[in-house]
C-alpha cells in the first residue's frame, strides 16, 4: 500500500505528526526524499505536492492520499473517495472582490474575470449560478490580481481572513469549506490494510480532547460515583488486589473539559488516589 502525503507546505508537519501518533512511524526517510518506509512493511509513504495527491491516487501511483478537500474537489477524480475527515487544515474557498469596488454579488460577475488557483471548482460554482465569467488560472498570490487589473474578483483560500483584509478584499460568498481528509481509490476500499490505516488515524482523533481518569472508590459509594462520571459507556470497575475488599478501582474516559468538575464531584463522593492521564489512541 502506498500512502501519498504532502511533501511540504503547511500540511506536511501536521500530517506526519498524525501518522506518528497513529503508530505508523516513518523509517528511512530523509529530507528531500520522495518516499519513506514505515514500521508496517506493507505501508510506504510517498511525498507529493498537496495539489497532486488526488491525481496520484487516481492514477495508481498511490493507493491512499492525505490532502485538503479543496484539492480533491479541484482534481475532480471520479475513482477516488473520501474515507475520513482528519479535522485539521480547516479553511474556506471564497469568492472575494475589492472592498471599494462595484462587485458585491455573484451576479455582478457576469461577463467579468475571476482569478484563482482552483479553476475547476470555480467554474462549477458559476455554472450552478448560470454564469460564465472568464477564469484566469494563477499559481499563487491570487489576492494581488484584482489590484493589477488582471481580474475583477478571486476565488481563494482563507482561514483567519488576514490576507484578504491586508489586500482590501471582501468576501462575497463561500464556495466551499475544506479540511484535510484521507482518500483512497475505490478499488482498494475493501482491502484490510486500508481499513487498518483508517482505524489507526481515527483512533487518534477519537482520543483528542479526552482524558483517562483512575480512582479508588469505597464499594458503598460506588453508585454515587457512577452517577457523576459523564461520558463514554460508563466506567470500568475493578477489584483491587490486597485492597481488603473495601474499595474498587474505577477507570473512565472523560472529556477534557469535564475533568475539573468531575474530579471535584468524585472527591465529594468519597473517591481517592485520583489520577488523570492523556490518551494516545482510542479504538472504538
Ligand atoms: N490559510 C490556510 N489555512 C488552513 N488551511 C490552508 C490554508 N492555506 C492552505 N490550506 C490548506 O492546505 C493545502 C495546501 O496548501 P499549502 O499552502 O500548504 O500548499 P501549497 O501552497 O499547495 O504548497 P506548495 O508550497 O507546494 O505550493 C490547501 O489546499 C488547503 O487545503
Ligand atoms: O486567511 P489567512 O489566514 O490569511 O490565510 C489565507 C492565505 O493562506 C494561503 O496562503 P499560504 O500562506 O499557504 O501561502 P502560499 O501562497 O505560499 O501557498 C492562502 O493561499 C491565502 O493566501
Ligand atoms: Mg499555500
Amino acid at each position: 500500500m502506498r500512502l501519498a502525503v504532502p511533501n511540504k507546505g503547511r500540511l506536511h508537519d501536521p500530517t506526519i505528526d498524525l501518522l506518528e501518533r497513529a503508530g505508523l512511524h516513518l523509517e528511512n526517510g530523509a529530507a528531500r526524499k520522495l518516499y519513506a518506509d514505515t514500521v508496517d512493511p506493507e505501508v510506504t509513504i510517498l511525498f507529493a505536492r498537496a495539489a497532486d495527491i488526488p491525481e496520484y491516487v487516481a492514477d495508481g501511483a498511490a493507493d491512499l492520499g492525505i490532502t485538503g478537500y479543496d484539492q480533491y474537489r479541484e482534481a475532480d477524480v471520479a475513482t477516488v473517495s473520501e474515507l475520513l475527515d482528519l479535522e485539521f487544515g480547516r479553511c474556506r474557498l471564497v469568492l472575494a472582490s475589492p472592498e471599494d469596488g462595484d462587485i458585491d454579488a455573484v451576479e455582478d460577475l457576469a461577463g467579468k474575470t475571476v482569478a484563482t488557483e482552483f479553476p475547476t471548482v470555480t467554474r462549477q460554482f458559476f455554472d450552478e449560478r448560470g454564469l460564465e465569467p472568464s477564469i484566469v488560472e494563477v499559481t499563487g498570490a491570487t489576492e494581488l490580481t484584482p489590484h493589477v487589473e488582471m481580474a475583477d474578483a478571486i476565488v481563494d483560500i482563507t482561514s483567519t481572513g488576514t490576507t484578504l483584509k491586508m489586500n482590501r478584499l471582501a468576501v462575497i460568498e463561500e464556495v466551499l469549506s475544506s479540511s484535510v481528509r484521507l482518500f483512497a481509490r475505490e478499488d482498494v476500499l475493501e482491502e484490510p490494510k486500508v481499513q487498518e490505516i483508517r482505524t489507526a488515524l481515527s483512533s487518534v482523533l477519537a482520543a483528542d480532547g479526552k482524558r483517562y481518569l483512575m480512582m479508588n472508590v469505597p464499594k458503598n459509594r460506588l453508585e454515587d460515583v457512577r452517577e457523576v462520571i459523564p461520558g463514554m459507556g460508563g466506567p470500568t470497575i475493578m477489584d483491587i488486589a490486597n485492597g481488603g475488599g473495601e474499595s474498587v478501582a474505577v477507570h473512565a474516559v472523560v472529556d477534557e473539559r469535564e475533568v475539573f468538575e468531575t474530579i471535584t464531584e468524585v472527591k465529594n463522593t468519597g473517591a481517592s488516589d485520583i489520577l488523570v492521564t492523556e490518551i494516545e489512541r482510542l479504538v472504538e
